[in-house]
């Protein structure tokens, strides 16, 4: 619900909040960059500024822009608002206009907060605007005030020079603006934990590079095509980031470790994988690899496993998902928009061995695959061809 005239989306944001004052400068700076990036990406008129700890949009569009913010990383939530002058006068007749044109029945609050100096403070404007609502309303039925659980609250954020009035919050992702980590390698499969996990890094202001092992005769035609709208869903949270995906022919390494390795066969994919991510990492910039792994979901994901694929790269491998249930992924997936209804045929279950080891010593991985492994990942690595992702 807008109020009449809005004119102005207001931003809050979460954690920049809590860094120094420098620290916080640049990432308000980039957030702010983000949020005119998101409204550029979607046709939305608006001009983007910085002030007092938020970010206000001003717009013609405020309802789409308020959703713009908050599908931003870095926002906590986003209001569509009108401004006024930052007098008591001004305050009340923007609450009076917006009770006229919503409210409509059931209890009512307004719930003022106010920074800077001022004549008055937030329970005067609270006192003035039940007021000025009241009056507004009171000719076509009986306004109530009820201040623990109102139907409809009028709030009232005061600043130095203006105040906005809104009637909603909608929520952001919160975490961090993309761009304040250094870059990521993603790993990213068909599947639907690995955009979740790609996601969950960009939260947290890390941009990823998406990389998708092609597996060949061991992977489906339609594997690359789900990787492929996994990075445009995950492009759309980042309209100013290059989230081409890479691709990287694996069908022959996969096809010789199938042949010659056994019951460790998934766990030397995996330390080639990473190998192959810790390459395209170098030439990216990228300082670390993220994947959709969890604990206990495969074989290759047993705590003891896990620490074994680790050894085969110097790179930190983050694993946002590492304790999550997969109902609580697919729920994230479906949040997010990365969610597939149908399930495919993965490539990985076609190479794993019947009897895969779940505590494998990693002197024993290292014995039974093949001793040039990590050069097929060098050459793989080394033709890794970008996908250019059509947007969404
Ligand atoms: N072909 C691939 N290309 C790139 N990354 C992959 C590929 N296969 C697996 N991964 C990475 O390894 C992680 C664990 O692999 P696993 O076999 O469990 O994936 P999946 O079930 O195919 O897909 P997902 O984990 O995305 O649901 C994935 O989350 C992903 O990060």
């Amino acid at each position: 619900m807008l109020p009449p005239g809005a004119d102005t989306v207001v931003v809050r944001h979460g954690d920049v909040g809590v860094k120094s004052s420098h620290v916080q400068s640049e990432m308000e700076r980039t957030l702010r960059e983000n949020v005119a990036a998101m409204l550029a990406d979607r046709g939305v008129p608006g001009e983007v500024d910085r002030e007092w700890g938020r970010i206000l949009v001003r717009t013609p569009e405020p309802d789409r822009a308020a959703d713009a913010a908050a599908d931003t990383f870095g926002v906590v939530s986003a209001s569509p608002a009108v401004a006024a002058p930052s007098n008591l006068d001004a305050i009340t007749d923007a609450l009076a206009d917006t009770a006229r044109e919503h409210y409509r029945e059931g209890a009512f609050a307004v719930d003022a907060r106010r920074a800077g100096s001022h004549d008055f403070d937030s329970r005067d404007v609270n006192r003035a605007g039940g007021d000025a609502v009241w009056a507004a309303v009171e000719d076509d039925f009986e306004p109530e005030v009820d201040l623990d659980d109102p139907d409809l609250t009028f709030s009232v954020e005061v600043r130095d020079e203006e105040a906005f009035v809104f009637l909603e919050t909608r929520d952001g992702p919160g975490g961090m603006p993309l761009g304040t980590q250094k870059p990521l390698v993603a790993l990213l499969s068909g599947g639907i934990d690995s955009p979740v996990a790609a996601w969950q890094a960009m939260k947290r202001g890390a941009p990823v590079v998406p990389l998708y092992l092609d597996l060949g005769d061991y992977g489906g035609p339609d594997h690359l095509a789900r990787a492929e709208e996994a990075a445009r869903k995950l492009d759309a949270y980042a309209p100013n980031r290059d989230l081409d995906l890479r691709v990287a022919p694996a069908g022959d390494a996969v096809g010789r470790l199938a042949e010659s390795v056994g019951r460790t066969r998934m766990l030397s994919y995996r330390r080639f994988m990473y190998r192959v991510a810790e390459h395209v990492a170098e030439d990216a910039g990228a300082v670390g690899v993220v994947t959709g792994e969890a604990i206990g979901q495969k074989s290759s994901q047993t705590t003891a496993n896990l620490g074994v694929v680790d050894r085969a790269t110097h790179l930190p491998v983050h694993r946002p998902l590492l304790t999550w249930d997969k109902q609580e992924i697919i729920r994230a997936a479906r949040d997010i928009g990365t969610y597939r209804d149908s399930t495919i045929e993965v490539g990985c279950n076609r190479l794993a061995p019947s009897q895969p080891l779940t505590a494998a010593p990693v002197e024993s991985v290292r014995k039974d695959e093949p001793d040039d492994l990590f050069e097929w990942a060098r050459e793989v690595a080394d033709v890794v061809e970008r996908a250019e992702v059509p947007r969404a």
